[in-house]
């Protein structure tokens, strides 16, 4: 998160960070007890490796109350999903076992109405991504408030020239923005997770090229279908 500033601990209890051997990879957030909602781009770099998922953290690093590792059984990202574009950007990953519920571990609810967020809306979004330009890593989790702009406003030549569909959505990048290792953690806004952040042209606080996410409401279909058809 580049313009922002530590959260408070704990009062985004559904926040998850993707892990591969201890290091944060992504972001994600818990949709029910055992499915956490990601980016399917966050797989990129793991060749075939499975996450592991810390729920109840605010520090990636210090001990805390609720604070757990899972395991995860399976990794399913959305079968449109690809790496030359940011098109079905989408990973669900179901728990090896249902999460313990807690004051510190709970689900966000998501958008399942497939209406657009109206532009100024401000939204929020956290992560334990880079926060500065030279890719420092924080140890605990960052957020920053963000303005949705219009699909026109992000789709124009100047900012990403007509590639953003109407499954996708966009927040003003001034200075204040999502960056590397942010992938896959939630757009809040009202309180309902709207999106789910991507990595887009991988550029980070530049106002030209806004931050990029996927819309949920879109996906709710495919969500709820893996999610029935895994359910042990
Ligand atoms: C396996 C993945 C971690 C690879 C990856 O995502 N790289 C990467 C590099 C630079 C910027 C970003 C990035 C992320 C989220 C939002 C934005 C733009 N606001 C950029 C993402």
């Amino acid at each position: 998160i580049l313009g922002g500033y530590e959260a408070k601990p704990h009062l985004r209890p559904y926040m998850a960070s993707l892990q591969l051997d201890g290091q944060h990879v992504c972001g994600g957030f818990l949709i029910a007890e055992e499915w956490v909602l990601s980016a399917a781009h966050c797989t990129e770099e793991t060749d075939g490796k499975v996450f592991q998922v810390l729920l109840g953290a605010h520090s990636l690093t210090e001990p805390e109350p609720h604070k757990r590792l899972y395991r995860v059984r399976a990794q399913i990202p959305h079968p449109g999903s690809n790496i030359h574009n940011n098109k079905d950007d989408l990973l669900l990953l179901q728990l090896e076992e249902k999460a313990e519920l807690n004051v510190h571990v709970q689900v966000l609810p998501f958008q399942r109405e497939d209406r657009d967020v109206a532009a100024d809306t401000v939204c929020e979004v956290a992560g334990w991504g880079t926060i500065s330009h030279s890719g420092h890593r924080p140890d605990k989790l960052y957020q920053v408030e963000r303005p949705v702009i219009s699909r026109d406003v992000c789709n124009h030549r100047t900012r990403h020239d007509h590639t953003i569909t109407e499954k996708m959505m966009c927040t003003d990048s001034r200075r204040k923005d999502t960056c590397k290792g942010d992938s896959g953690g939630p757009l809040v806004c009202n309180g309902v997770a709207e999106g789910v952040v991507t990595a887009g042209s991988r550029v980070c606080g530049n106002y030209k090229k806004p931050a990029i996410y996927t819309r949920i409401a879109p996906y709710v279909a495919w969500i709820d279908s893996v999610m029935a058809s895994a359910a042990v």
